[in-house]
C-alpha cells in the first residue's frame, strides 16, 4: 500500500537520533494527552499503524493513563510530559493535550530534539506560535508536523490536485460548510474560530497556496439548540493576498450530524467535495444516505494516513506535512478572526516575514 498502512515489521531506515531507536526498528511514541483525540491516536498507533508502537502515555489524569498503559505491552504511564520524553524507549512525541498546553510540550521536545506530531492548533495564539516557530528555527531543522489532517483526506487531496493542475482554471472563491452535531461543555465563541474554523483556515491556505490577509465574521440570529452565550451559526469571510474571497459557515450545534464540504469556484468551472459519502439509497418514497455522527468517523482515514506518513517520514529521519509556519499563520488568522467576531469589523492579518527554513 502506497502509505505503508499494512501491518509489517517495516524496514529500518534513518530513525530519530535517540539511541536504541534504530536497533529496535519500531518508533517508540509518547502520546501526550489521552482524552477524546489522544485515546483515539493511542488505539490507532497500537492497532493500525505499522512501524510504531505506544511506548508511553501521558496525562494529568493519573488513573486514566494507568488504565490505558495496562492494556498495551511495554507502555509506561506518566503524568509529566518531560519525564516521558526522558524515557529511553521514547523516540517521538504525539501531542494531543488541549491547545494551551502545546507550547510547553513542544519546547520540551525541542530540548531533546525529538520529532513531534502536534494536534491542531499548534498553539492558541500568534505570539506563542511565533515563540515555537523561533525555537524550532534555533534547532536549525524542522521537527514538527502539525495535525491539520484534512490535508490527508482523499476528497481534499483530489480537490487540491484539480486546483494545482489548473483543471478548472484560476480559483476565484471557496465556499466551505463546517457543521458539528453539538459541542462539548464549555465551548465558546472564540473556540468556534480557534478549534473549528482553524481547519478551514488551513485548507484555504493549502488549496489556494496563498496567505489569508483579512477576516470578517457575521453572526446571524443563533439557533435555540446552542448553549447560552454561543453565537451559533456564524459566517466567516477571508480575503487572500491574491484577491480571492472564501466564506465558511460554521454551525457547531446543527443537531443532525457532522458535515464538512468545500466548493471551489474557478474561472472554468466549479468542483465540490464532501456531499456524497457512503451508500446512496432509495426506500419507502425517500432517497438519501447517512451523515456521519462526528469527525472521528468522517476523517478516520485521514487521521490514519496522517499518522502513518508521520511515522514513515520520522523513521527516514525526515519531517513532512504542515509545518510550524502553517501553525503560526493559522494562529495569526484565528487571532484576527476572534477580534473580527467580537467587533464586527474587518480585521487584517499581520504575519512576520516567512523564514527561509519554511519556504
Ligand atoms: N484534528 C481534529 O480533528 C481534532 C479533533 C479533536 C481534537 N483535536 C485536538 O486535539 C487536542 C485534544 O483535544 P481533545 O478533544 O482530545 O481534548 P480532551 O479534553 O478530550 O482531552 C485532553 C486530555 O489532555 C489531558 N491534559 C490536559 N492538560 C494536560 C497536560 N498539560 N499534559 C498532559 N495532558 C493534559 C486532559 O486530562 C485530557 O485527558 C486539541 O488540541 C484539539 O484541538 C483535533
Ligand atoms: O476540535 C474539533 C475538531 O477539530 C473537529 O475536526 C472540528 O470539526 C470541531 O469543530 C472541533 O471542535
Amino acid at each position: 500500500m502506497e502509505d505503508g498502512m499494512e501491518h509489517s515489521s517495516g524496514t529500518e531506515d534513518g530513525m530519530s537520533e535517540r539511541s536504541g531507536a534504530g536497533s529496535r526498528g519500531t518508533l517508540g511514541v509518547a502520546v501526550i494527552g489521552t482524552g477524546r483525540m489522544g485515546a483515539d491516536h493511542v488505539r490507532r498507533i497500537d492497532e493500525v499503524i505499522s512501524g510504531a508502537r505506544v511506548a508511553a502515555v501521558v496525562d494529568i489524569d493519573a488513573a486514566r493513563v494507568k488504565r490505558l498503559a495496562d492494556g498495551i505491552e511495554g507502555c509506561t504511564p506518566y503524568t509529566d510530559p518531560a519525564a516521558a520524553m526522558d524515557d529511553p524507549a521514547v523516540d517521538a512525541v504525539l501531542i494531543a493535550s488541549p491547545g494551551p498546553a502545546h507550547e510547553a510540550a513542544l519546547l520540551e521536545a525541542f530540548a531533546r530534539d525529538l520529532p513531534v506530531l502536534c494536534e491542531k492548533p499548534l498553539t492558541p495564539d500568534a505570539a506563542s506560535a511565533l515563540r515555537v516557530l523561533e525555537a524550532e528555527q534555533a534547532l536549525g531543522h524542522r521537527r514538527v508536523q502539525v495535525g491539520f489532517m484534512r490535508r490527508y483526506d482523499a476528497d481534499y487531496r483530489s480537490l487540491k490536485s484539480l486546483l494545482s493542475q489548473g483543471t478548472y482554471g484560476r480559483p476565484l472563491m471557496l465556499h466551505n460548510r463546517h457543521r458539528n452535531a453539538d459541542t462539548p461543555p464549555g465551548f465558546t465563541n472564540a473556540m468556534m474560530i480557534n478549534d473549528s474554523v482553524v481547519h478551514e483556515i488551513d485548507v484555504t491556505r493549502w488549496l489556494l497556496d496563498d496567505e489569508i490577509t483579512a477576516v470578517r465574521v457575521l453572526r446571524p440570529a443563533p439557533t435555540g439548540n446552542a448553549p447560552e452565550g454561543l453565537s451559533d451559526p456564524q459566517l466567516v469571510l477571508f480575503e487572500t493576498a491574491g484577491g480571492q474571497v472564501v466564506d465558511t459557515e460554521i454551525f457547531v450545534n446543527c443537531g443532525f450530524g457532522y458535515q464538512v464540504s468545500c466548493e471551489a469556484v474557478c474561472e472554468g468551472g466549479t468542483a465540490r467535495i464532501g456531499d456524497d459519502r457512503g451508500v446512496f439509497s432509495n426506500t419507502a418514497g425517500r432517497w438519501g444516505g447517512a451523515i456521519p455522527p462526528g469527525f472521528v468517523e468522517r476523517f478516520e482515514d485521514a487521521y490514519d494516513r496522517q499518522v502513518q506518513l508521520w511515522v514513515n517520514a520520522t523513521r527516514r529521519g525526515e519531517v513532512e506535512g504542515p509545518s510550524c509556519w502553517d501553525g503560526y499563520a493559522a494562529a495569526a488568522v484565528c487571532e484576527a478572526g476572534v477580534r473580527a467576531q467580537a467587533t464586527g469589523e474587518r480585521v487584517t492579518v499581520e504575519l512576520v516575514e516567512r523564514p527561509a527554513m519554511y519556504r
